[in-house]
């Protein structure tokens, strides 16, 4: 197979979808890898690397959708890449449809064969392609929501973990999924004062084991998130409904609760936002704006600032499933392995998750309906 690697364009975004290591893989597996000119400079790799591996590297992304028989990407595309699918092409990369009714419309028009990262999921739930993202997004919402609870950058001014005689400040997290919980870990590392609320109460139950005590963990009802919004300092979106759009939990009058110069960081962005006040995607180079008051930063490409980690986290786990689609085609390996069927969100034109299809008020067809 022609497997095919643009240069992500999302603002900032700094990853990229292989490594030499994957190319090499794919190589020894029998495969062609073309990669887009300067497509792992942002992540510290070469051209030279990558032609060392045993790729091709080609000058523009109009050469590489044109020749490649699966694109593999980071982000979902942009609208300057629409135009470039062809029809019938595979597409592995995150995709997040359910906010993005337009990408969605686009894909299902070029009839691509859309497999999302985020929607791969192991019979025990696990979301094994989004896992080290959302470690990086999490571990990363607390050093950001530290940094703008700083006053030169128009926060509160307080220092998370306090000093002696003066309090810890109090860090909400709302969702204690792998973003809630690294968050938390870093939270505790600071000495921050940690509430985190899920409705899954085994999950809270596992929370309260493994930090031993130092979170208070809370169940996820509007009542408990309006008395712990008000009390936080910083407040973090971590929920997740796999494929669908977040769920709107803490409401423009929480928010209004919250005292002057607090931080939201809404990670959950990615799938439309869990916060009421979130009504923008922002971005790393304007990542916040100001509404009653409070700081709201929404970036949903979080770990793109951290690229070197996170092209080879994200690579560790994206390249045993890309190995299996490129050696037996999407179909074939869609059938042997139910994880990977997960993932497939749009076929020839129809969409095959049943939460994006919700989610946009669109036909849902099966899988089980195309692969037979
Ligand atoms: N902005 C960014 O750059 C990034 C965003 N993300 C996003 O972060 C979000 C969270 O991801 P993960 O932690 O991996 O998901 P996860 O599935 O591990 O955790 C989600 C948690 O939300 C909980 N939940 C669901 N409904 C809830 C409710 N009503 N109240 C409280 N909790 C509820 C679930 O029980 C679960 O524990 C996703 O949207 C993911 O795509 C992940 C990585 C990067
Ligand atoms: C999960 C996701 O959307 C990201 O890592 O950018």
């Amino acid at each position: 197979m022609l497997i095919g690697v643009p240069k992500e364009i999302k603002n900032n975004e700094n990853r990229v979808a292989i490594t030499p290591a994957g190319v090499m893989a794919m190589v020894n597996n029998g495969h062609q890898v073309i990669i887009e000119k300067n497509a792992g400079l942002g992540s510290g790799i070469s051209d030279e690397d990558y032609i060392k591996a045993g790729a091709t590297i080609l000058d523009t992304a109009q050469e590489v959708f044109s020749q490649a028989d699966m694109i593999m990407k980071v982000k979902e595309p942009l609208p300057a890449e629409y135009e470039l699918f062809r029809e019938g092409q595979l597409l592995f990369t995150y995709l997040h449809l359910a906010p993005e009714p337009e990408l969605t419309a686009a894909l299902l028009k070029k009839k691509v064969t859309g497999v999302a990262y985020e929607t791969i999921q192991l019979e025990n739930g696990a979301l094994p392609l989004l896992t080290p993202m959302s470690e990086v997004a999490g571990r990363m919402s607390i050093q950001i929501g530290a940094r703008y609870l700083e006053k030169t950058y128009g926060g509160l001014g307080v220092l998370l973990g306090g000093v002696p005689g003066v309090p810890a400040a109090n860090v909400v997290i709302v969702g204690g999924g792998i973003v809630g919980t690294n968050a938390a870990k870093m939270a505790i590392g600071l000495g921050a004062n940690v509430t985190i609320l899920d409705l899954n109460v085994d999950r809270l139950r596992y929370l309260d084991d493994i930090f031993g005590g130092k979170i208070n963990t809370v169940m996820s009802n509007s009542y408990n998130i309006a008395s712990a919004v008000k009390k936080a300092d910083l407040l973090v979106g971590a929920v997740l409904i796999p494929g669908a759009k977040a769920p709107r939990l803490v409401t423009e009058e929480m928010v209004k609760t919250m005292k002057p110069g607090s931080v939201i960081v809404d990670v959950a962005i990615d799938q439309g936002g869990s916060i009421e006040t979130i009504d923008r995607v922002t971005t790393h180079s304007e990542p916040i704006y100001e509404k009653h008051g409070v700081i709201h930063y929404s970036v949903a490409n979080m770990p793109g600032a951290v690229a070197r980690t996170s092209t080879f986290a994200l690579t560790n786990v994206t390249l045993p499933y890309a190995i299996q689609l490129a050696n037996k085609g999407w179909l074939q390996a869609v059938k042997d392995n139910c994880a990977l069927a997960k993932g497939v969100n749009v076929v020839d034109g129809k969409c095959t998750f049943k939460a994006v299809a919700d989610s946009l008020n669109l036909e849902y067809t099966p899988l089980a309906r195309i692969i037979g």
